[in-house]
């Protein structure tokens, strides 16, 4: 398990800077890029973290130095109690690491080869591996591509045999870059879905860095924003909610056209579209549910078809922005 203290997670002071050189013969002075700015970060074993953030705000570079990836300027950090650099053997047995621009599959081999590999330099028994793979092969749904070359995967199956991949040694840590990125909607279901599984099973700690507010609804019970550096916001996903008041939208498509639904309750009327063909009606799941919204808008007008859009993490990352500057 995780050091005495029962944080799977702890950094102090944990700070990154990145130098850059002037060119030949420029007389501009290095530049310095503060990445990581006096990190203070605890999390304890059985957490769901969602670890969000602007574009080069830092979560890459921080969930480097967690796993061992980059030296720290200064600051301490311990990941499952290891000092990550010094003890990185003992830290890849227990903690597992997906990049979701990265792969860590053999790509010429087949999944299952890949799996073996792994299993090998985990030292798992040959009965472990078996079991330990079916488990995932099903729960994952990868039987139909375990002889396929990783190399001809679709995007959506390679992250399914990335996470596997991550897992295979049962870490009690596992940290995700952007584990959903470009992948489609039923991929990212099932991806998320079964991570959730995992968790409940197993009780595996999650750290995660994504752009998709969607992950961070679905996977992560705490949420911290970083800004330059710095956490902006640590807090609940219900807290973060608050905070920015994070806002659904339904779109409702009208049987025929009509005029604006203003009086739904719990709803603002965003905006119509196509003479009211189209709606747009904004609401808060923490108060209503889109099923109450769609019953009350049923008593109004006939709805044909629906979606739901879901806050965009960019507003959320601004207005938090914007709350903490
Ligand atoms: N190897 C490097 N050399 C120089 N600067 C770097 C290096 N890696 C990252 N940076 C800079 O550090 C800052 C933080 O980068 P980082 O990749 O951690 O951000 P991020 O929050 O993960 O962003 P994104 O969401 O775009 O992945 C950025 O300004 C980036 O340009």
């Amino acid at each position: 398990m995780s050091d005495v203290s029962g944080n799977v997670i702890e950094t102090e002071g944990l700070t990154r800077v990145f130098t850059g050189r002037p060119e030949r013969g420029s007389r501009l002075r290095r530049t310095r890029h503060v990445a990581v700015d006096h990190l203070d970060l605890t999390v304890v074993a059985g957490e769901s973290v969602g670890y969000i953030g602007a574009n080069g705000a830092g979560k890459s570079t921080t969930i480097k130095m967690l796993v061992g990836i980059l030296v720290p300027t200064s600051g301490s950090v311990r990941t499952v109690g290891l000092h990550p650099l010094k003890e990185r053997r003992a830290l890849a047995r227990r903690v597992g690491v997906v990049f979701g621009q990265r792969s860590q599959l053999w790509w010429d081999l087949p999944v299952r080869e890949s799996f073996s590999i792994l299993a090998a330099i985990h030292g798992l028994s040959a009965a472990d591996e078996r079991a330990r793979t079916a488990e995932l092969v099903e729960m994952l749904e990868m039987g139909a591509y375990l002889g396929t070359p990783v190399r001809q995967l679709s995007l959506g199956q390679r992250m399914r045999a990335e996470v596997a991949a991550a897992l295979l040694h049962r870490p009690e840590l596992l940290v995700l870059d952007e584990p959903t990125i470009g992948l489609d909607v039923l991929s990212k279901q099932r991806l998320r879905e079964f991570l959730v599984a995992q968790r409940r099973e197993h009780g595996t700690t999650l750290l995660l860095t994504t752009h998709d507010m969607g992950d961070v609804e679905r996977l992560c019970e705490r949420v911290l924003v970083v800004d330059h550096g710095r956490l902006a916001f640590d807090g609940m996903l219900a807290g973060l909610a608050r905070t920015v008041g994070a806002r659904r939208e339904l779109v409702l498509d009208l049987a025929t056209p009509g005029p604006d639904l203003t009086d739904v309750p719990g709803t603002e009327h965003v905006r119509s579209e196509s003479d009211g063909l189209r709606q747009r009606l904004a609401f808060d799941p923490q108060r209503t549910t889109a099923a109450r919204v769609l019953a009350a808008v049923a008593e109004r007008a006939e709805v044909v078809d629906l979606s739901i859009v879901e806050p965009d993490i960019e507003d959320v990352v601004r207005e938090i922005y914007r709350a903490t500057r």
